[in-house]
């Protein structure tokens, strides 16, 4: 990385999970040191809503609360600040919503947050999904952009918003720090222990060369809350990634 010193984040384990129980399970296996941040998205929020996020909190864990914003401005920036006020780390909106929803979500966000007298989260953009493929995005989505682009773009416009990062695959961190400042956060799912897995991520790499492609986090479920030992899928991937 040039000598840059590059900020790198414990794995975020994505506890993708159908109950309450379930959950709890994993945060007090993962309760190990070091500590991940916890990502809770869709599914459990959707299920539990707040009552998840305080039981993580309980434990001491950061929480990433991925919930991938995209609506009208308005929505947007009213859900935002309803976010901002439960004292989660960082969160996630799409790019695709474009300027005037992004700065809308980031000042939601710093609203409530202040309003709750805490620090506001990180706000990541979700360039594109990693279960999208350049087939998906020229015959399906009809993009004339390569993906690389599309990626390098949305990354440009999250970072002149004033975001803290992006979302996207490690394949595109080159092109990303070409265009982006140093400090600029590239948190990167789709990462898998072996390449010949095949399921419904596309663009994926192992934990050592996300960060060798200089990733500031990676995001993984499934290989460890469906491993059969998820402390040590957990340990062997941090240690893969984090490792000097
Ligand atoms: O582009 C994206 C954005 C978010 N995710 C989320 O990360 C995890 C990945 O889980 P795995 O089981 O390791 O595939 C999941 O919660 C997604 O919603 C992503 O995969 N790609």
């Amino acid at each position: 990385m040039g000598g840059k010193i590059l900020k790198r984040y414990v794995p975020m384990v994505a506890i993708d999970v159908a109950t309450k129980e379930a959950a709890v399970k994993l945060f007090d296996e993962l309760d190990v040191t070091p500590k991940p941040i916890v990502k809770i998205g869709m599914e459990m929020y959707y299920g539990l809503g707040q009552e998840i996020v305080r039981e993580a909190q309980k434990r001491g864990f950061k929480i990433f609360l991925d919930l991938k914003l995209y609506d009208i401005p308005n929505t947007v920036h009213r859900a935002m600040a309803a976010i901002g006020r439960l004292g989660i780390d960082f969160t996630t909106i799409h790019a695709a919503g474009g300027t005037e929803m992004l700065t809308a979500g980031l000042a939601g966000l710093e609203e409530g947050a202040v309003a709750a007298g805490i620090r506001p989260a990180k706000l990541l953009a979700i360039t594109q999904l990693t279960s999208i493929d350049d087939e998906i995005l020229h015959e399906q989505q009809h993009v004339d952009l390569s993906l690389i682009e599309s990626v390098q773009n949305y990354a440009q416009l999250a970072e002149s918003v004033g975001l803290a990062g992006v979302i996207c695959s490690a394949h595109e961190l080159p092109a990303i720090r070409q265009v982006t400042r140093p400090d600029f956060l590239c948190i990167t799912p789709g990462i898998r222990q072996s390449l010949k897995v095949h399921d419904d991520q596309k663009r994926v790499v192992t934990p050592a060369q996300a960060r060798e492609l200089g990733s500031n986090g990676i995001v993984v479920g499934r290989p460890i809350t469906q491993s059969a030992d998820p402390v040590a899928a957990y340990q062997q991937i941090q240690q893969a990634f984090l490792a000097d």
